[in-house]
């Protein structure tokens, strides 16, 4: 595990920005797995900067985004089908029919996750994964206890991750329950991994992610085992870390 450390947030998007846009210009046709969150945004405008400049384009990438809520609609300001257009995909070029989200919207959300896993493998696995960290070591929306064998499957979602993420929502009782996520094997075949952590309320997990046992009961600490993990992290994040 490769850890960056630097100052703040917005070094911590550059960074990743300048690692996404080395990888864009090397791979062909780069298969890119995206994240979702407040941790990916400050990345998600920078790469749109970088295209605007001409120095990148997504014409030929393929992406697949971790995970969705069940139950809300594409045209939800929640969802995260809306998130992604809003923040990267409305302002690229890459085409639509080349960004994939899971689908929480179907009724058989079992075959959704069958049918999400054989595109990943159709178009060859994802070259590089992109994660943010729940404070309770959350990835995609595996939570504690989550099999470390999983594939993508529908979570219910932990108290405390529908309470981070309330502040998205009118209440919490319209965070939904349940969704749809890439399992920890499906990430852990990414051939490389960047995860990316801002802010002290993030340090004690970053502490576990990179001194930790490897457990189910911390998903992230997983990343343990991967060959290819770069993280990269601010001062706040990393506060813990080496005391
Ligand atoms: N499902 C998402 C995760 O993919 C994300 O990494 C995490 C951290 O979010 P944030 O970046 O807003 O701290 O929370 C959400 O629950």
């Amino acid at each position: 595990m490769e850890i960056i450390k630097v100052a703040n947030y917005e070094e911590m998007s550059e960074k990743a920005c300048s690692i996404y846009v080395e990888r864009l210009l090397n791979l062909k046709n780069p298969v890119l797995g995206l994240a979702t969150g407040s941790t990916p945004e400050g990345l998600y405008k920078k790469m749109i900067e970088k295209q605007n400049q001409n120095e990148v384009s997504f014409k030929n990438t393929i992406s697949f985004n971790l995970d969705e809520y069940v139950g809300l609609d594409a045209s939800n300001p929640n969802s995260y089908h809306y998130f992604m257009k809003d923040k990267l995909f409305n302002h690229i070029d890459i085409p639509a029919e080349q960004t994939h989200v899971p689908n929480g919207e179907v009724s058989d959300t079992e075959k959704e996750c069958r049918d999400y896993e054989e595109r990943i493998r159709e178009a060859g696995h994802i070259d590089l994964q992109l994660l943010g960290l729940g404070v309770n070591g959350h990835i995609g929306f595996n939570e504690p206890g989550t099999s470390f064998s999983s594939r993508t499957h529908i979570v219910e979602l932990d108290e405390s991750t529908r309470n981070a993420n309330a502040r998205f929502f009118p209440s919490i009782d319209e965070v939904p329950t349940k969704a749809i996520t890439m399992g920890i094997e499906t990430i852990m075949e990414s051939k490389e991994i960047l995860l990316l952590a801002s802010g002290e309320n993030k340090a004690e997990a970053v502490e576990r992610l990179i001194n930790g046992e490897v457990s189910e009961e911390f998903p992230a600490s997983i990343l343990q085992n991967h060959d290819n993990v770069i993280v990269i992290a601010d001062e706040a994040a990393l506060s813990k870390v080496n005391k």
